[in-house]
């Protein structure tokens, strides 16, 4: 997959091009990751990028010029290195919120130009000109929109093929089906005086996996139950969360 990336920080971007599954896609070439500087267009002796918003205020906008030419060079630049027009995105507190059917829809899709946003963000008219579509990952204040970036781009990443080695794909699929984690153990056996269920150290696989899927289902019934909304349980899944919500109520 193709990423373009807009942004005041490329160096940012280390931490996911540098490091751990998102570092060997990019080392694999699984995923292109290319960067472009809006003050790399700047043409003034200060290499300005920020510039005064209209109607006074406090802080900064992106300038226009140098954002705009640094949004057309990565979407020329897609379009020759893919054959395909790229979608614009725009990560902003005022986007549609990413959750794991939206990063399934962006990784299926054509390239992407991420842009993040500095200051008090950027022009509308850009958004209205440039920009296909803008996406939040929640609510609350940041510095800039470069770890939005990062974090869809690694959400993205690992749903595309053979980012995931075979043995991190069985795990991702775990993930996957949208419950939240049952609980993990590994060595030792007893921290302060804490032992692991009984039930991990029997080698009975099928008793592991029914205790798992319990967990995980009456996990994200107490903390997460809209996750369960509108979902389908099969019947082992009904008979497991019924008891453990009965034993939850003793
Ligand atoms: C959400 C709420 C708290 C109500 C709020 C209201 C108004 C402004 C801000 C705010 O954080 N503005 C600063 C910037 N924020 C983000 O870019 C950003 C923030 C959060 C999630 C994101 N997902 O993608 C990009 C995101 C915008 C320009 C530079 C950084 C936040």
């Amino acid at each position: 997959m193709w990423i373009g990336v807009v942004s005041l920080f490329p160096e940012m971007f280390e931490a996911i091009t540098r490091h751990g599954v998102t570092g060997r896609a990019v080392e694999k070439r699984r995923i292109a990751l290319e960067f472009w500087n809006p003050r790399d267009y700047a043409a003034d002796r200060h290499r300005t990028v920020d510039d005064r918003p209209y109607g006074g205020g406090p802080g900064m906008l992106m300038k226009v010029e140098t954002l705009r030419a640094a949004i057309h060079a990565a979407r020329e630049r897609a379009e020759q290195a893919t054959g395909q027009r790229p979608k614009v995105i725009y990560l902003s507190p005022q986007g549609r919120r990413l959750d794991q059917a939206g990063v399934k829809e962006l990784a299926s899709g054509p390239p992407l130009v991420v842009v993040a946003g500095r200051y008090e963000g950027i022009d509308e008219r850009v958004v209205e000109a440039d920009i296909d579509e803008e996406w939040s990952i929640g609510d609350y204040v940041l510095s800039g929109g470069e770890l939005p970036a990062m974090v869809l781009i690694d959400a993205a990443a690992r749903l595309i093929p053979g980012v995931l080695g075979h043995q991190d794909s069985a795990v991702e699929d775990s993930f996957n089906d949208g419950l939240l984690d049952c609980p993990h153990y590994t060595r030792p056996e007893e921290i302060d005086e804490r032992c692991v269920p009984e039930v991990l150290l029997s080698g009975n696989h099928g008793a592991i996996r029914r205790w798992r899927l319990k967990q995980s289902l009456g996990r994200t019934w107490l903390r997460r139950p809209d996750l369960l909304e509108g979902r389908m349980l099969s019947k082992e899944q009904r008979q497991l969360l019924a008891e453990f919500i009965e034993e939850h109520a003793l």
